[in-house]
């Protein structure tokens, strides 16, 4: 049987075959419908398994990484040097890097949490150091720079305070221009500069907030945080024997919300609507309203460090057109070219970027290539129409 369409939570087949661990909780009875004929419980036991184990697997500790062996992140380990081979160092292979790049106008997205700044406990204190922000901005003098996170697009923007990037937010389903480029070219950028593909879902999205926030309650360490189109359930700092707990209770509660769905990030559970739109799409969007999505002229670099990333990754593969950056000390399967550690060594590359590249990025300027940040580009959502109308295609 498929189960990866019978339920809104997107689950690993291979991990659905697994036994459950446990009896239903009594905290879960009043979700669950009367009288459960035996073979609806044995799907719903698979899919919270699954999710569990897409929970445990997304949330690789540093000194124990079953996919690639133990303490995966030392360079004499095979292991990690193996994967170092296939995914090798931004910071090694940075002329490579500059030599595809040559002669094309660079564009850099950028993900926030666990890339600009450190993995921490409470997701309210993930701060980004003064000294990152200064690389960023920077960057953003020289080249095009959008944030894409899984945060709400206010919250990112209150971490990061840059007004001359772009932000796309709640995993590229809130995406704005930046009211920089607005204040300089008020003419010019009198269209609306907002997508929002997931618009309708917004009561929805609060309305299953409540719902975790209250199922999570009596979880100790369990935190909801409503990204306004999407929210997540944050596990990091639970105990690995509540996880199972809070696997069945999300499940359970997004039975009543067949048009959502769930994914798995950094120890957080993201719930959001089951569109087509992702990280990837927005970064599609984003090249095409900026007037960026020449393959042949134009190499756009993404680094982010999350599952959601992948599928900006992918987007960059498939067009052939610059490079994926994954941040992480442990081998993982990915779809990016290079990666780099921590978010150290993401501002290193930042810094190495404007050191070496400003002066190619001038001369494009004196050719006449578009430089965002001084002109706006971004007029609307009608610009990029072939992905809009793809979208609504797929999404009617
Ligand atoms: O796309 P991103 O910008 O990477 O956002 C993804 C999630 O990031 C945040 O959670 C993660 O970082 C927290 C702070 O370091 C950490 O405590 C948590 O365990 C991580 O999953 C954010 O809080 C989530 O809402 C984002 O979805």
């Amino acid at each position: 049987m498929d189960l990866s369409n019978s339920s809104p939570v997107i689950t690993d087949p291979v991990a659905i075959s697994q036994p459950l661990l446990g009896g239903l909780p009594s905290n879960l009875m009043q979700f669950s419908a009367m009288n459960v004929s035996v073979s609806r419980l044995k799907i719903e036991e698979a899919l919270v398994n699954g999710l569990l184990d897409a929970m445990k697997s997304s949330s690789p500790r540093r000194r124990l990484n079953a996919a690639f062996g133990q303490d995966s992140s030392s360079d004499e380990d095979p292991a990690y040097s193996s994967w170092m081979a296939k995914c090798p160092s931004a910071l090694v292979s940075f002329k490579q890097i500059v030599a595809s790049a040559q002669g094309k106008k660079i564009a850099v997205f950028l993900d926030y949490d666990g890339t600009l700044s450190p993995i921490v406990d409470d997701p309210d204190k993930a701060v980004m150091s003064p000294v990152m922000r200064a690389a960023v901005r920077n960057v953003a003098k020289y080249f095009p720079t959008a944030i894409v996170s899984g945060r709400s697009r206010n919250k990112v923007f209150e971490f990061v305070t840059l007004k001359e990037l772009y932000y796309a937010g709640s995993h590229g389903m809130d995406i704005m221009a930046s009211s920089a480029n607005y204040e300089h070219n008020a003419e010019k950028c009198k269209q609306s500069s907002l997508f929002q593909p997931a618009r309708e879902f917004l009561p929805m999205i609060d309305e299953v907030t409540k719902s975790l926030l209250h199922v999570v309650s009596g979880i100790e360490g369990a935190t909801v945080e409503n990204n306004k189109f999407c929210v997540s359930v944050h596990y990091r700092n639970v105990a690995d024997k509540d996880w199972e707990l809070v696997a069945r209770l999300v499940n359970e509660v997004l039975e009543a919300f067949p048009r959502l769905k769930v994914t798995n990030g950094r120890m957080v559970l993201e719930v959001r609507p089951v569109i087509d739109w992702d990280k990837g799409k927005a970064v599609e969007f984003l090249l095409q309203s900026l007037g960026l999505d020449d393959t042949e002229n134009v190499f756009p670099v993404y680094i982010g460090d999350d599952r959601t990333d992948e599928d900006a990754f992918k987007v960059l593969r498939r067009r052939n057109c610059g490079y994926g950056i994954l941040v992480s000390q442990v081998p993982k399967e990915t779809q990016a070219f290079y990666s780099l550690r921590d978010p150290s060594e993401v501002m290193e590359f930042l810094n190495f970027l404007i050191e070496n590249l400003e002066d190619q990025q001038e001369h494009d300027e004196d050719r006449g290539l578009p430089m965002i940040g001084s002109q706006c580009n971004m007029v609307s959502a009608g610009i990029a129409t072939e992905i809009v109308r793809n979208f609504k295609e797929e999404g009617s």
